[in-house]
């Protein structure tokens, strides 16, 4: 699992370590994110399935995004029940890439 989140992007200020925060609360208590869908399958419930899920931009991945995907990746790796996590994209891409021509990394603006 560790190694699926190091595929991100190095943008440490959003893979740090969030015991606590309220993003992760609120993952916990099961609200929907607005560019993933995450959901917990097999007969144990022990599979976490993180979907990317902004069709319109064919997954084009803006902060919002890497931002929620950071969130779920850490709260199943926190979850002792999960024992392996399934990343897909859509059913067209995985994922279009960075937003964007800029680089959102450095400049945080998308
Ligand atoms: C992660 C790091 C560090 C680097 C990189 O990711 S480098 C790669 C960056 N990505 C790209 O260069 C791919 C850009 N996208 C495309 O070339 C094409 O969209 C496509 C080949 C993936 C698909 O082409 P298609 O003709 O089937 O679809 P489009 O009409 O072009 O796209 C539909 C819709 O999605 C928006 N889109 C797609 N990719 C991105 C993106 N990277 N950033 C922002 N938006 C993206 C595209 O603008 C279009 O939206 P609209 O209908 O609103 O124009």
């Amino acid at each position: 699992m560790a190694a699926l989140r190091s595929l991100l992007p190095c943008v440490p200020g959003l893979l740090r370590p969030r015991h606590g925060c309220a993003a992760l609360r609120t993952f916990a208590a099961g609200a929907k994110f607005e560019y993933i869908i995450t959901e917990k399958k097999g007969k144990a419930h022990n599979v976490g399935l993180i979907q990317l899920n902004r069709p319109k931009a064919l997954n084009a991945l803006c902060k919002g995004l890497i931002t929620e995907l950071s969130q779920a990746l850490q709260a199943f790796e926190e979850d002792r029940a999960v024992g392996a996590i399934v990343l897909t994209g859509g059913e067209k891409v995985f994922a279009g890439g960075q937003h964007g021509s800029g680089s959102w990394a450095v400049r945080g603006a998308v």
